[in-house]
């Protein structure tokens, strides 16, 4: 199959043992998301379990924080020799450039191959709605998440995620190199759950990402193995 190397199964799932009968479930999976719930629930043990079965691995833990302490996490994260690490734009670009350089750093004393460090731009969850009324921000989305990437790689970053919505936009603007991954991709078969600004699949890879971070559709469906392969199939 072709199109399924670029989709990245978010492991969203509360501890090891669902962790791992999922990923022995989707076999075919190369490349897995532990985010925020499961690492903070089993810790690097997830990552070893990836690892002993030559995963790929996005550790998603969203970085937010001053400088000095991102810089830190950034550093304990890339000794587990990770693919991809997670930070929020908003932290800054002092925040941005100190995460870079960590992450440099940590893969260097462990002998590992640094991470691609990715921003978060604006979350998938957030409607413009939300951001000009909540979050206050006088920008119209697409300029905010547009402004926020390019922070990020004038930091030094080697990508964002952003929604579908904003990647052609992102992509346009940022040039081949810089690596753009979607979370918020639903089939239409799919529900939307949280997720505000999504596209399909095959639409968000048309749009110039270069990966999909796809969680509940898969993971949550009566039949994953089934959803796994819809997806594939239908992106190839
Ligand atoms: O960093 C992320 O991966 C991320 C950023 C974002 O803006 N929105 C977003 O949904 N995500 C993650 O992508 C995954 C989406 O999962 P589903 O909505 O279940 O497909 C979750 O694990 C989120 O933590």
């Amino acid at each position: 199959m072709m199109g399924n190397d670029k989709i990245i199964v978010a492991l969203d799932v509360p501890d090891l043992e669902g962790a791992i009968a999922l990923i022995d479930k989707l076999e075919s999976v190369s490349f897995w998301k532990v985010g925020l719930e499961l690492f903070t629930s089993t810790g690097p043990q997830i990552l070893e379990i990836l690892k002993s079965r030559q995963k790929r691995i996005f550790l998603d833990l969203k970085f937010h924080d001053i400088p000095n302490t991102v810089a830190g996490a950034c550093r304990s994260s890339a000794r587990y020799g990770v693919d991809l690490l997670t930070i929020h734009a908003t932290a800054g670009k002092d925040a941005l450039k100190a995460a870079t350089e960590a992450a440099q750093t940590g893969a260097a004393q462990a002998g590992v191959q640094p991470p691609k460090l990715i921003a978060i731009t604006l979350l998938t969850s957030i409607s413009a709605r939300q951001l000009a009324f909540d979050l206050k921000i006088p920008l119209e989305l697409p300029e905010f998440a547009l402004e926020m990437a390019l922070m990020a790689k004038e930091s030094g970053l080697d990508g964002a995620v952003c929604s579908p919505q904003e990647v052609a936009q992102l992509r346009q603007t940022s040039g081949d190199e810089f690596l753009l991954v979607c979370p918020g991709v639903r089939p239409t078969w799919a529900d939307k759950g949280d997720q505000k600004r999504s596209l399909t699949p095959s639409q968000a890879l048309q749009a110039g990402a270069n990966y999909l971070v796809i969680g509940r559709p898969i993971t949550a469906a009566p039949d994953p193995e089934l959803a796994w392969k819809r997806i594939s199939e239908e992106l190839n």
